[in-house]
């Protein structure tokens, strides 16, 4: 794989999870650019999406970024073949038509594709790839695919991406350039493609499911008498103060043994939680993310 120093980026599908990326990208490319780095750039940045109104609400939202970004609507192919690498954002249903659309295979050779939809395994990304084209001049896909899962919280520059290993040695480097780039959105940790339906869940649904537990704890709040947008402060600040906690080593039990004094208030609401299931319906909730993943990957 040879990829210039300084690169042409494609965005294939730039909605909700596109456009945290794109903003993650290009926010953080300045302190980024300070630090010690492989010495990759990204250069000019290629996007692609379907409506009309998608492309005034990013040339809107990139209009300081515009003399190197490219923005066409339902024009796929061109946003690859300026690219050399290119994320892929569409919905899951999406991307057999996408991906084996006429030229697509030709213009997709040697380059890098990130996918970080939902359910799409490298071998069915690759298949798709190779529906198209002339199978005797080209039996092996020469396409990087890259399986990626980050978070909304790219938008804020603090995601976590799950990279899936890469399956074949060649495609390693394809990998080093995903971490780089979603670096960019906050962390990253590769895992084995066989966990990714799970853990790629974990990363990026359980964001959702912890505003569940949110809105519980308001709703007391304002039972209790308290305002809404109080209590979300309250919340906000404890859940970024435990992520400290977390990140600096301490362990979930040990801090729930810590919080609850003998006797105290604590233990009760936990007890709660357990008469409630809580800790067996997050369980269940992230298996049936994850199963729901693989049911997608089999449409
Ligand atoms: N939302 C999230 O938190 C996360 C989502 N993902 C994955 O990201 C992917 C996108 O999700 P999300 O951003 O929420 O979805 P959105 O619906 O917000 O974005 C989808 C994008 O695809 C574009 N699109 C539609 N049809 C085509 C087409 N034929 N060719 C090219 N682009 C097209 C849409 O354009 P237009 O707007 O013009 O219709 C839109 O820009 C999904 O596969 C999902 O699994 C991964 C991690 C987290
Ligand atoms: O709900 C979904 O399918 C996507 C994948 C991860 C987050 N949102």
């Amino acid at each position: 794989m040879s990829l210039p120093q300084r690169f042409n980026l494609g965005i294939v599908g730039c909605g909700q999870m596109g456009t945290s990326i794109l903003s993650g990208i290009l926010n953080g490319e300045v302190e980024r650019r300070q630090e010690d780095q492989p010495g990759w750039t990204v250069n000019h940045i290629f996007i692609s999406v379907q409506s009309a109104s998608s492309v005034d609400r990013l040339r809107n939202l990139l209009s300081q970024h515009l003399p190197r970004v490219t923005i066409y609507q339902s024009d796929n192919l061109a946003t690859v073949r300026n690219s050399h690498v290119v994320i892929l954002g569409c919905k899951p249903a999406l991307m057999h038509t996408i991906l084996s659309e006429t030229g697509m295979r030709e213009a997709l050779e040697s380059k890098i594709l990130i996918s970080i939809l939902a359910g799409m395994d490298t071998k069915s990304t690759q298949d798709a790839i190779l529906a198209n084209g002339n199978p005797a001049e080209h039996p092996e896909s020469q396409v990087h695919v890259v399986r990626a899962m980050p978070n909304i919280a790219a938008r804020e520059g603090a995601s976590i991406t799950v990279v899936a290993s890469p399956a074949r040695e060649s495609d390693r480097d394809a990998v080093r350039v995903t971490q780089w780039l979603f670096n960019h959105v906050g962390k990253t940790q590769e895992i084995p493609e066989s966990q990714f339906d799970l853990i790629g869940s974990l990363a990026g649904c359980t964001s959702a499911m912890f505003t569940v537990a949110i809105d519980g704890l308001l709703d007391q709040c304002v039972a209790g008498g308290f305002k809404r947008s109080e209590g979300l402060q309250v919340i906000t600040q404890t859940l970024l103060g435990l992520a400290k906690l977390l990140e600096a080593g301490n362990h979930p039990a040990a801090l729930r043994e810590e919080v609850s004094s003998p006797g105290g208030s604590t233990i009760q609401g936990l007890l709660e939680l357990e008469r409630q299931g809580v800790r067996s319906a997050f369980a269940s909730a992230l298996g049936a993310a994850g199963e729901r993943a693989r049911e997608l990957g089999r449409k």
